[in-house]
This record gives C-alpha cells, sequence and structure tokens, in this order.
C-alpha cells in the first residue's frame, strides 16, 4: 500500500487560553480530494497550517507527516520541512501574488524552490522553465495573460494564477485554504473545476477549506469536519447527512447555517432530516 500523503496523530494546538485543536486523528491518501469544513472559528486554517508548519503544535501536542516524511512532533518542526514545503503546493484565499510582476513571472516563482540557490536569487529562469510556466497558465486557461501585470486580474484570474504557480512546484500535495471565499459563484465554479480535474488527471492529492457545503458536495468524495477544535467528521461526503450538518453548524447562528447549507430545511425537525 502506498505512504499516506498526509498523517495527523493527535495534534493540540492552544493559543493562550484556548485550545483550538484537540488531539486531531487523520490519514490522507495520495489521489484524495479532501474538503475541511467546519464553522467559523472551528480550526481549519489553524490544521491546514500545521500540516505544511507555518503552525507549530502545542510542546506534546501531535505529530503531522507529510509524504512520508516528519513535518513536526511535539512542537518542534522537522529540520527538513523546507523540501517538504517546496513538494507541497499552498494556495491562499487571498492569492499572495506579486501585483507589479507579470503573471508568468508570479508563476516562475513556483519554481524558485527547486531551483539552484545562485540561480534562484538572480531570478535567472532557463527557457524550458518559460515554456512549463506557459504550459501551467494553459492548463488553467489563461496562458493568453502571461505578459500581463499580475494586478489587472479579476480575483477568478488570479487565483489562476496562484494554481499555475503550485502546478510548477511539481507538488504532490496541494493544501487550498478558502481558495473561493472572495470569488464570485462562477469564478469560484471554475477554479473547483480546476482544482478537480487536477486532482483527477495528475492523482495530486488535494485539501480544501471550504465555507459552501454544496461545493464539498459536489467536488469532493471525502469530507473532514471540525466543531470546536475536534474531529466532527470523517468519511465519504454522502454520510454527511443534513441532520450531521445542522449538528455541525448548530451553534454557528442561523445566518452562517443557511449560508452554508442552502439544502437544509430549516422549518424541518432535526429528526425528520438526513
Ligand atoms: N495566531 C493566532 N493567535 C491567536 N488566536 C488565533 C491565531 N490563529 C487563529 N486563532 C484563533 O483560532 C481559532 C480558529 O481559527 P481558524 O482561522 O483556524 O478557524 P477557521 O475554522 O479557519 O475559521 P474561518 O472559517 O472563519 O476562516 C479562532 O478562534 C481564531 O481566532
Amino acid at each position: 500500500m502506498s505512504i499516506p500523503s498526509i498523517i495527523v496523530e493527535r495534534l493540540s494546538k492552544t493559543f493562550g487560553q484556548h485550545a483550538v485543536l484537540r488531539d486531531i486523528d487523520f490519514e490522507i491518501h495520495p489521489g484524495e480530494m479532501v474538503a475541511l469544513i467546519g464553522p467559523s472559528g472551528s480550526g481549519k486554517s489553524t490544521l491546514l497550517r500545521h500540516l505544511i508548519g507555518l503552525t507549530r503544535s502545542d510542546r506534546h501536542g501531535g505529530r503531522v507527516r507529510l509524504q512520508g516524511r516528519e513535518v513536526q512532533v511535539g512542537g518542534r518542526l522537522a529540520r527538513a520541512t523546507r523540501p517538504e514545503r517546496c513538494r507541497t503546493g499552498y494556495i491562499f484565499q487571498q492569492f499572495n501574488l506579486v501585483g507589479r510582476l507579470s503573471v508568468l513571472t508570479n508563476v516562475l516563482v513556483g519554481r524558485l524552490g527547486s531551483m539552484p540557490r545562485g540561480r534562484a536569487l538572480l531570478g535567472r529562469f532557463s527557457e524550458e522553465e518559460r515554456a512549463m510556466a506557459r504550459r501551467a497558465l494553459a492548463r488553467v486557461g489563461i496562458e493568453a495573460l502571461a505578459d500581463q501585470r499580475a494586478n489587472t486580474l479579476s480575483g477568478g484570474q488570479m487565483q489562476r494564477v496562484a494554481i499555475a504557480r503550485v502546478l510548477m512546484q511539481d507538488a504532490n500535495v496541494i493544501l487550498a485554504d478558502e481558495p473561493i471565499a472572495s470569488l464570485d459563484p462562477r469564478s469560484a465554479q471554475e477554479v473547483m473545476q480546476i482544482l478537480a480535474r487536477i486532482n483527477e488527471e495528475d492523482g495530486r492529492t488535494v485539501v480544501i477549506t471550504l465555507h459552501q457545503v454544496e461545493v464539498a458536495r459536489r467536488f469532493c468524495r471525502r469530507a473532514i469536519a471540525l466543531k470546536d477544535g475536534r474531529l466532527y467528521f470523517d468519511g465519504p461526503i454522502e454520510a454527511l447527512t443534513d441532520a450531521r450538518l445542522t449538528a455541525l453548524y448548530e451553534n454557528a447562528g442561523l445566518d452562517e447555517l443557511k449560508t452554508r447549507t442552502p439544502s437544509i430545511d430549516l422549518t424541518a425537525p432535526v429528526g425528520a432530516l438526513g
């Protein structure tokens, strides 16, 4: 059996007095596309940041392994975290592009981690790397924008550039933190379709935090749900019934529940759902 892409064991994180992650355990296998859902403040982004070592767990707060290598144990980052970061793509809600640089250069930035240090410092990219960046842009459908400045793009186009940059990393694992939260519905759908295609065609593992449960249902086969920092659900998306969703979001406020799960009839008694 193949090595899991991600192993999380008894992961716990406390900010001050606030326990944000509590004893989280799961494994994600190569080629999975997993939605990480839960009410606002349940710990989704914090969990994702732990996976790549951007946040350290509590002392004795568990372990994270990525593609068979230690990222952190008991609040200490493994020495070899940098190569793991290079082999893991991270997509942010706010895209994190350099606005004054061209689209092509922003995509090439994804290559810096795997280039010799001297060439990386000077930002000297080879013709082969430029051709690779153009292919990545073609794959996300915006090759024609290669020479445009990044800060002239729409949100949906910016997120496509961010995905192309991840493709340049040749990352086997892609972590996306609310990648569609600031996009209009159509751009959001297009970005999800691109991620799903990359997952399907390349077999890359994708973990994606989402606010919209309907989107998770449409694009992901598995969901991991957090509630108050605890693992509330981990299983096939179809097992995440309306009754479970109602319970997941029950203290989150009616507005959040309506937004996240538009399919739920809020007038029906919980026993009648799911
Ligand atoms: N660096 C930090 N210092 C202190 N508290 C933090 C820090 N980062 C996150 N938190 C707190 O941890 C909790 C979980 O935050 P997190 O962003 O992981 O939640 P989330 O589920 O991603 O929320 P949302 O869906 O609103 O983005 C929140 O109460 C947040 O205020």
